[in-house]
């Protein structure tokens, strides 16, 4: 693929990002607080997925985030492979008021890593941080399991907004920085030639590595 000025915008980018977490952790609700500011003290649990299509503007360039949600609990889950397909980014839930979920870590990074590339960018998100009173897991233990497995770590509140657009910043940021760093590394510049100085061959594969999702946004069922 050969990438002129004026010819394609190699930074429009599309990432697919999935939600996971158990049940009531808040998934939906950074969602809607992140697409469209908007927060529902009385959510029911999502049945099938949904996604929403975000523009965001990394270091000067256009990057769309899709943002995949499905439910915590097993029965109103959709098909897990199909959920995880393609995805680049992950965001993996907790309550900070419900040590459980916490718990349940392990199993949620174990899923994402069977059915996705064991790059997939992850953050790990302790939400509800409005709940100071009711906290059941510290920031510094939040930390310390992000910490050992590699991953960044935010605590998010999707009911007064804090730090939710950060994490999903961080999360298309870091995606954005490696997928540059690749396209950089294979870049395979042609020799100049008079008139045809700012042309540079990309390998046509390295968007497809980082597991470029389909450009479309919506609402699927299960
Ligand atoms: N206090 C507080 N409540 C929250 C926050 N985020 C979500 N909630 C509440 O927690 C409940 C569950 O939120 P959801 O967003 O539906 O949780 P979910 O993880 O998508 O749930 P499932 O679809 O069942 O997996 C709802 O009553 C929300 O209003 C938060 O940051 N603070």
């Amino acid at each position: 693929m050969e990438l002129s000025s004026g010819e394609e915008k190699p930074e429009d980018y599309l990432f697919k990002i999935v939600l996971i977490g158990d049940s009531a952790v808040g998934k939906s609700n950074l969602l809607a607080r992140f697409a469209r500011n908007e927060f529902n003290p009385n959510s029911k649990s999502t049945i099938g997925v949904e996604f929403q299509t975000q523009k965001m503007e990394i270091k000067g360039k256009e990057v769309k985030a899709q943002i995949w949600d499905t439910a915590g609990q097993e029965r109103f889950r959709a098909v897990t492979s199909a959920y995880y397909r393609g995805a680049v980014g992950a965001l993996v839930v907790y309550d900070i008021s419900r040590r459980q979920t916490f718990d349940s870590i392990g199993r949620w990074l174990n899923e994402l890593h069977t059915h996705s590339d064991m790059n997939v960018v992850t953050i790990l998100v302790g939400n509800k941080s409005d709940l100071e009173d009711a906290r059941e897991v510290s920031s510094s233990e939040g930390k310390s399991v992000a910490e050992a497995q590699g991953l960044f770590f935010m605590e998010t509140s999707a009911r007064d907004s804090s730090n939710v657009t950060a994490a999903f910043q961080t999360v298309v940021k870091e995606i954005y920085d490696i997928l540059t760093r690749k396209v950089m590394q294979s870049q395979d510049f042609k020799k100049p030639e008079p008139g045809n100085g700012k042309t540079v061959v990309l390998n046509p594969d390295d968007k497809q590595d980082v597991g470029e999702a389909p450009k479309t946004s919506g609402c699927c069922s299960s």
